[in-house]
Parts: structure tokens; C-alpha cells; sequence
């Protein structure tokens, strides 16, 4: 089901006329529907409804309080990877007990922010860290609860740059060296062991990586039993891929029943990290048509909106549909639909089949995950408003930024 639909040839997020809050909140805007958040999140809670789980959303994908707000109140987790977020997550009443902390930089002041706060588990991710980490527990008199996330060397089949699961990437433990490191924190005194965890790569649109990853951590996670280190959860991270186009990533119900499978007769609680599955597909960014220009080669529509408010396309060449706000029987021409900031890269969509004139407006579909959470002041651009649709209510949830934001923190010189 989808909240964003066409009602008379206008577009609707659930019960709201995009248009009209174009209209009231201005633009370029992020819209996001609870509805699909709760939908999406229940997906997964569902699918693993029957073992011990916890799905831990991974904040980095939509980090609006709203948003948190909306995921806190169902009972969901959260994946962090930042003192920042960890203190966004507790501000929308998220519950500290459900909050797993990944990341490779993990600071002195963060450790002691999620020390203090009661995270389940830090998500250790080299020997040097997991050092630190016994030091500043024992230190502040604390226990730290870890897992070490280990990287299985497997191809997620994904972009580059978000590809994460092969030994040449930045994360975790290799698995080479996996067992000595369990070791190692089974016998630091300020640490309890709790848990493994790997991350293989974001919009994966194939199963058979999760997998191999998953016999490679399972297969681990046997031989620590051997060794008398007992795995009480296994967290399996993100990067579930979602419909951006054509791509048919499996259905939550697939995944982790195929997971499940896998898993068998061990007792092992199996936490979740979904990001984009979860807020991609929750959020439009809606832009106005400033100008269209031609020469012979091309036609452009200029936009309001550009590559600072959303930059998967031109960091990833990420293709997002952009569909008209109001559809009209207007032949459709090929545009280059790009943004006012001073760079060639600065474009949402190119080559794409639009019936456009200058004031209509534009929604760029699927942009509720890595869009406005990436955006920069660059070109001195405030960054724009996002609104939460509750059927037919609208709630402003972050406020545009105003040119004098920019500048805050700034100084002229004595
Ligand atoms: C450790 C970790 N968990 C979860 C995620 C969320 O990934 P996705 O949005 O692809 O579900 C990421 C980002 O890729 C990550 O690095
Ligand atoms: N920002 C990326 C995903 C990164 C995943 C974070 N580990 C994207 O938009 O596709």
C-alpha cells in the first residue's frame, strides 16, 4: 500500500493535498508519512514476532525527532552512531535500555554519554576500542555490555560507497582475527561480553549476501561456544534494499524467515538495524520549477530544490522518480530536473520524461531516508522544512532554517 497517491490528479500524502502544503510550509520541503514509518517498522517486527528480537532503527537514516518520535512510541531500538544521536533518541522518548552504538570513531566523551544512559550494547569494532572502552567503564565504575561487530568479507553487490562488509572496508573485526578479540573481552574486567554483529552494505536488493554473511557469523559464533564464550544476540545490522525504481528487494517476512532458518535451534535473540527499509519510502521532497531552459542538446528544469537538500544523486547517481505534484495530459518532453547551486553534479534526476512549466511543482519520491539528514548550507542555502502527514493533519517537525541560522556561532573579527 501507498500513502502517496493520486486523488483527482493531485498528489496526497495519506489524507493531506501536497500542493496545499507546499503551499503553507513552502518549498523545497520533506514530507514524511506515519503511516508508512509504522508500517514499514511493524514489518519487521512482525517477521521475527515469534523469536526474541529487537529492531533497532538505524537513526542515521532520518534522524528528525518526529520521526524518532513516531518509532520511540511503537517500542522500537535504535542503532546510533554518534553521541549526537544517541542524545536526539533519547530527546524523542526513545528508551536508552534499546539502543545499540555502532560506529568505528567511537570518542571518550561518547562512551561515558552511553555508559551513563544504560545503552543494551556498544557494537565494538576494532581491539583498539574495545581497550578504551574497558578503560572508561571501569574507570566510571560501569560494566560495559558489547558485542564485536566482525567483517564477514562478503560481496554485498552494492554501490562502493556503501558497501561495507568486505575487508578492504573501514568496519569491524576481521574475521581472521575474531576469536582472539572475543577472548581478549571475555577477559577484560569491565566489559560483558553480549553479542556479535556485522553490517555488510546498504540497499541490497538480493538476499544471498545476508546469507553468506550469516553462515560465515554463524560458523563463528559455534566455534566461541567451543571456547566456552556464549553468544546471547546476534545483530545482523541493515542495509535491507528498497523499491527506488524497478529493484524487487525481499519482503521483511522473507528475510527474516530466511534468517530464522539459518539461525535454527540456537537460542539467540537476532536484532535488526533497518534504516532505509524502514524511511525511505516514508518521505517525498517536493520542489518548485523556477525556470526551463533549452538549447539544442537538452532541456532543463530548474528546481528550487538541489543537491545540498538532497545529494544521492549526485553523490551516488542515485535514481529517485520525480513525479508531478499535479498531473495533466500535457505531452511529456525529456528534462534534466537540477538544482541553483554552482556545480555540474548539482542535478535530481536527469533525462526524465516530465510535462513542466515554471511554478508547478515536483516530488522527488523515496527520499525519506539519507535525504535530509545529508543536506548542507552549502551555497549558503537555510536548509528546509520538513512536515510529518498524520492522515489528514499535517505537523511541521522541523522548521525551515532562516538566513540568519547560517551565520550562528560565526564571528567578525575584533
Ligand atoms: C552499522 C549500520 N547499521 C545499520 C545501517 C542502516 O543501513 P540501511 O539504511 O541500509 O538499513 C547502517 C548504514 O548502512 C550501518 O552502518
Ligand atoms: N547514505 C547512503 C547510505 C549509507 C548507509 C550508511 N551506512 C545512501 O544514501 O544510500
Amino acid at each position: 500500500m501507498d500513502f502517496f497517491t493520486y486523488q483527482d490528479s493531485k498528489l496526497f500524502a495519506e489524507g493531506c493535498d501536497v500542493s496545499a502544503l507546499a503551499k503553507k510550509h513552502g518549498t523545497p520541503l520533506y514530507i514524511y508519512s506515519r503511516a508508512t514509518l509504522e508500517r514499514h517498522w511493524h514489518a519487521f517486527d512482525k517477521a521475527v514476532a515469534n523469536h526474541p528480537h529487537l529492531v533497532c532503527y538505524a537513526v542515521k537514516a532520518n534522524s528528525n525527532l518526529g520521526v524518532l518520535n513516531t518509532l520511540a512510541r511503537l517500542g522500537s531500538g535504535f542503532d546510533i552512531v554518534s553521541g549526537g544521536e544517541l542524545s536526539r533518541v533519547l530527546q524523542a522518548g526513545g528508551d536508552p535500555s534499546k539502543v545499540v552504538f555502532s560506529g568505528v570513531g567511537k570518542t571518550v566523551p561518547e562512551m561515558e554519554q552511553a555508559l551513563k544512559v544504560g545503552i543494551y550494547c556498544f557494537n565494538v569494532e576494532s581491539s583498539a576500542e574495545l581497550e578504551l572502552l574497558n578503560e572508561v567503564a571501569g574507570r566510571l565504575g560501569y560494566i560495559a555490555p558489547v558485542s564485536l561487530r566482525i567483517n564477514p568479507d562478503v560481496d554485498a553487490g552494492t554501490h562502493p560507497y556503501i558497501s561495507t562488509g568486505l575487508k578492504e572496508n573501514k568496519f569491524g573485526i576481521a574475521m581472521d582475527e575474531a576469536e582472539q578479540v572475543f577472548a581478549r573481552a571475555a577477559a577484560l574486567p569491565h566489559l560483558h561480553v553480549k553479542g556479535v554483529d556485522c553490517h555488510i552494505g546498504s540497499q541490497l536488493t538480493e538476499i544471498k549476501p545476508f546469507l553468506d554473511a550469516m553462515d560465515r557469523m554463524l560458523a563463528l559464533i559455534d566455534r566461541l561456544a567451543e571456547h566456552g564464550i556464549v553468544i546471547e544476540h546476534f545483530d545482523v545490522g541493515g542495509g535491507l534494499g528498497v523499491p527506488y525504481n524497478n529493484e524487487t528487494p525481499p519482503h521483511p517476512d522473507v528475510y527474516a524467515a530466511a534468517l530464522l532458518e539459518r539461525l535454527g535451534q540456537r537460542p539467540i535473540k537476532l536484532i535488526f538495524e533497518p534504516g532505509r527499509a524502514i524511511a525511505a519510502n516514508a518521505g517525498i521532497f517536493v520542489t518548485e520549477v523556477l525556470f526551463l531552459k533549452e538549447n539544442s542538446d537538452k532541456r532543463f528544469a530548474i528546481v528550487d530544490g538541489a543537491m545540498n537538500d538532497l545529494i544521492r544523486p549526485s553523490l551516488y547517481s542515485a535514481w529517485q522518480n520525480i513525479i508531478p505534484v499535479n498531473q495533466t495530459d500535457a505531452p511529456t518532453q525529456a528534462y534534466d530536473v537540477v538544482g541553483p547551486v554552482c556545480e555540474t553534479g548539482d542535478f535530481l534526476g536527469k533525462d526524465r520524461q516530465l510535462s513542466v512549466k515554471a511554478g508547478d511543482l515536483l516530488a522527488v519520491r523515496s527520499s525519506g531516508a539519507y535525504g535530509f539528514v545529508m543536506s548542507s548550507n552549502y551555497n549558503s542555502r537555510p536548509r528546509v522544512a520538513e512536515v510529518m502527514v498524520d492522515g489528514e493533519q499535517d505537523i511541521l517537525v522541523r522548521e525551515r532554517e532562516t538566513v540568519a541560522q547560517l551565520w550562528q556561532g560565526e564571528h567578525l573579527l575584533p
